[in-house]
């Protein structure tokens, strides 16, 4: 609450027996653990008799009746417009629900985030108001929310929204009107694989590389072209890369023999394919053991065993950078050794 010079915002409590024909200032959340989490009752609702009851269920003995004063904005309002002021092509924003307004995707594809972490640390760093955002290169699929904001208090001084607005034009006017908060979304990409292993490719076990890289591929919207088989043999896999490029595949992933056996051939394979290597190696677990490299302009991966039965590895953290453009260069990779580690 501020004092502008004249008027004050008056927060009335009025004991809920005696609100009947009077109107809520705020959303009501009801708790039910494990049954519902959510909004009982919206802002402006009109009190009944049949709602006294309900109320003192969820623990209101209490209700506010608001008077706002001019210069001091409703949570509602303070959360809406900072995220009016974030919003750029590609994103939506919902309705404010529980003082809370989500961003969303508005796009019709997969897409990765792209945050400013600077602008949202000067923002939070303001006090009494929040803005979430998730991290860069998360991926958000159409509709998914990558941001909400919210504020603390019931009220806030309207400054205090206005230095949010503040902080986010001056970050457009630096970068050609860009929002510190976009997304880029992921092209669909047309990909060669090739399944190495002997005993896959004789027929001993069934491949069950296919299917899972397909899976991952296609979330993100991209489509496996093409599967081609060789067994570890190193100039079968070089001959094999070489028909996967002139294919003119959009990437190229090799799977299989990316270890330390004699029998793991992949690595070297794709070195002598005429790949420029950025790392064999990634310091993420699992995933440790992934190669990334470009022939070419054409990126191409050795993926290790894990990525066929470990749900999150270093490809889920690379494919969707790749799809949506990003060249992925050595830094890139040493980053990914902090919080890379997802325990099994
Ligand atoms: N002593 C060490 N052991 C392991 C290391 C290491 O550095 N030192 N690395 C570990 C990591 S990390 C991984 S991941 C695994 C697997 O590495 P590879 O990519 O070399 O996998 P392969 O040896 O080719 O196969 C392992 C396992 O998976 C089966 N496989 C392979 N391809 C298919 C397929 N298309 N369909 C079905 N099954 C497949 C294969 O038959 C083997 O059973 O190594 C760790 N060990
Ligand atoms: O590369 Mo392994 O792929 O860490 O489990």
């Amino acid at each position: 609450m501020s004092d502008n010079g004249s008027k004050l915002t008056v927060l009335k409590e009025v004991p809920v027996q005696e609100a009947i024909g009077l109107r809520l200032a705020h959303d009501l959340t009801q708790i039910i653990p494990g049954e519902f989490k959510g909004r009982l009752f919206k802002k402006g609702h009109l009190i009944t008799e049949a709602d006294i009851p309900k109320l003192l269920d969820i623990g209101k003995e209490h209700i506010y009746i608001m008077e706002l004063a001019e210069g001091d904005l409703h949570e509602d309002d303070a959360a809406r417009r900072m995220a009016s002021a974030l919003k750029c092509d590609g994103l939506q924003l919902s309705e404010s629900h529980e003082g809370k307004v989500a961003i969303k995707s508005a796009l019709d594809v997969p897409a990765i985030a792209e945050i400013d972490p600077a602008v949202v640390h000067a923002i939070n760093e303001l006090g009494e108001i929040a803005l979430a955002t998730v991290r860069t290169n998360a991926v958000i699929m159409p509709g998914g929310q990558l941001a909400a904001t919210r504020v603390i208090p019931l009220v806030v001084p309207e400054a205090k929204v206005s230095a949010v607005e503040e902080l986010i034009a001056s970050y457009k006017e630096q970068h050609d009107g860009a929002s510190p908060l976009r997304l880029k979304p992921l092209r669909k990409f047309r990909i060669g694989l090739l399944t190495t292993g002997g005993e896959v490719f004789s027929g001993r076990i069934q491949d069950k590389f296919g299917p899972a890289v397909t899976r991952i591929v296609e979330a993100l919207g991209s489509e496996i072209a093409e599967q081609r088989f060789s067994p570890d043999d190193r100039h079968t896999i070089v001959k094999e890369i070489h028909y996967l490029r002139d294919q003119s595949y959009d990437m190229i992933l090799v799977t299989g023999g990316m270890s330390v056996d004699p029998d793991d051939r992949t690595p070297a394979a794709i070195a002598e394919a005429g790949a420029q290597i950025v790392s064999y190696g990634t310091p993420m677990l699992p995933g440790s053991m992934l190669l990334m490299g470009y022939l070419g302009d054409v990126p191409i991966m050795g993926l290790p065993g894990c990525v066929m039965h470990d749900p999150y590895t270093s490809f889920n953290v690379l494919l969707p950078r790749i799809l949506a453009g990003d060249t992925i260069v050595r830094s890139d990779i040493v980053g990914m050794g902090y919080g890379g580690l997802n325990s099994r």
